[in-house]
């Protein structure tokens, strides 16, 4: 098959996991109501060929924990390594319900949790790896699959109520008309974002200094819309969005997140005294889970002008599938290291369009936005044909330990040129953060910055 066009029978002769993690809980960066203090970090695959080539991915993980999703990928790696290539990628989705439905390991999901989490990770990898082999960012090479090809990667399971193969090719076909057009104009100008740099908290101290300078930072930088964390004292919230307003003005889009703190009828009553500013979304307002409680909340907020966000701890397509069903949510928020990786969110993409609900990716995270860029270009070019009302998320962090790291100007992320999915981290960065042993943690646990896991009971 020309999608395939790599040297016969190549097998996967290894698959190496290792436990990243970067200290970013020392300054509170990337915080929210729920996640006080989170060290940004990742379960880190690489998937090598007999040629020697690698493909690298990664799921995304606050610290603690890792380490669980590093035993998780190693459990599932058995199915991976010895396997040919090119037998992977023409049957893509038999081989990812072979990991997610291996019989006994699918008992400790199914499709959901640390076992999940360990799929994405390695799906991610084998993206890497199809996208360097023919030479192509995983954009293009999303773009340019046949349609038939491309749903030969996803396991519609328990979807076919909403979206069946044969639909999802109907609108895979209609989405590729004017797909050159699309892609000169991503070459040209990229695709929109948003930044949350500006809204983190800061171990409950409300900076306003800080947010002062980096919503005008951003805002000079090109930004147009901009999101706040919210969610742990109303007062805080309004003196925040209103500095942030103040700053921005009324003409630019503002989003709140508050990471699943509330009660559903708490986030309708929290949101009906933060509405005078004209929050575009709110985002994650209760449990992940509760599709019924978004329904409600989506509903009550609805008069005021506000939409409800949610996707990016959903657990799996079939979640995805009744928010979208239920009118729970009204952007769609997928997260590219969650969920069973590539294959997965591209179920998701298709529901999402056929039931007319845009897609504005979660990103930020460590390399979320290296990989999730290209899940929504592949959109833009080939399947909903429109950014109008879309962003991807975009924050500064982390981005200097990648190879070929994302790159943002005006507010755009540019369209990657480079082979694969952005995901190989520079070795130097592998040697400082693995954790507990690199180069930084070493430093850190002998200044006593904190402790060594290796020296606790
Ligand atoms: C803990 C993470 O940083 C989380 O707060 C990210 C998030 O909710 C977002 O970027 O949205
Ligand atoms: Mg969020």
């Amino acid at each position: 098959m020309s999608h395939v066009q790599t040297t016969e029978n190549l097998k996967i002769i290894s698959l190496d996991v290792k436990d990243l993690r970067f200290p970013t809980s020392l300054h509170a960066d990337g915080s929210d109501a729920m996640h006080t203090d989170p060290d940004y970090s990742c379960a880190y695959v690489t998937i090598k060929i007999q040629t020697g080539l690698e493909g690298h991915g990664l799921t995304f993980t606050l610290g603690r924990g890792t380490e669980i999703v590093v035993q998780a990928v190693k459990t599932l790696s058995s199915l991976v390594v010895g396997q040919v290539v090119t037998d992977i990628y023409k049957d893509f989705g038999t081989f990812w319900r072979s990991l997610t439905s291996e019989s006994q390991l699918r008992w400790i999901g199914p499709e959901k949790g640390v076992t999940h989490l360990a799929t994405a990770a390695i799906i991610n990898a084998l993206w890497d790896l199809w996208g360097k082999l023919l030479k192509k960012p995983v954009w293009q090479l999303l773009a340019d699959l046949e349609p038939e090809q491309l749903v030969a990667c996803i396991d519609f399971r328990y979807l076919t109520n909403v979206i069946t193969k044969e639909e999802a090719l109907e609108l895979l076909k209609q989405g590729r008309k004017g797909k050159e057009e699309r892609v000169n104009k991503l070459l040209e100008i990229g695709y929109p974002c948003y930044t949350t740099q500006a809204g983190n908290f800061d171990g409950w101290v409300i900076r306003m200094k800080k947010i002062r300078e980096l919503a005008q930072k951003y805002l000079d930088l090109g930004f147009t819309a901009f999101k706040l964390k919210v969610g742990k004292n109303l007062y805080d919230d309004i003196k925040r969005l209103e500095l942030v307003r103040n700053i921005i003005g009324w003409d630019k889009t503002l989003m709140v997140d508050a990471n699943q703190v509330w009660e559903v009828q708490e986030a309708i009553d929290w949101m009906a005294q933060l509405a005078q500013f004209k929050p575009l979304w709110i985002e994650e307002p209760t449990s992940p889970d509760d599709v019924l409680g978004h329904a409600q909340i989506s509903k009550a907020l609805k008069p005021l002008g506000i939409g409800v966000a949610s996707g990016e701890m959903c657990c799996n397509r079939v979640l995805f599938k009744q928010f979208l069903q239920a009118d729970a949510i009204q952007f769609c928020q997928i997260d590219s290291a969650r969920i069973g990786g590539v294959n997965e969110i591209l179920s998701v993409y298709l529901m999402a369009r056929k039931l007319g609900v845009k897609v504005c990716p979660h990103a930020g995270g460590v390399g979320l936005c290296e990989m999730v860029q290209h899940l929504q270009m592949w959109d833009y070019v080939a399947l909903s044909g429109t950014s109008e009302g879309r962003y991807v998320e975009y924050i500064d962090q982390q981005h200097e330990h990648f190879v070929n790291p994302t790159n943002v100007k005006n507010a755009h992320y540019l369209a990657p040129r480079t082979p694969g999915y952005n995901t190989t981290f520079k070795p130097e960065a592998v040697a400082n953060y693995v954790y507990p042993n690199g180069k930084e943690w070493e430093s850190m646990f002998a200044k006593g910055i904190f402790s060594d896991p290796r020296k606790q009971k």
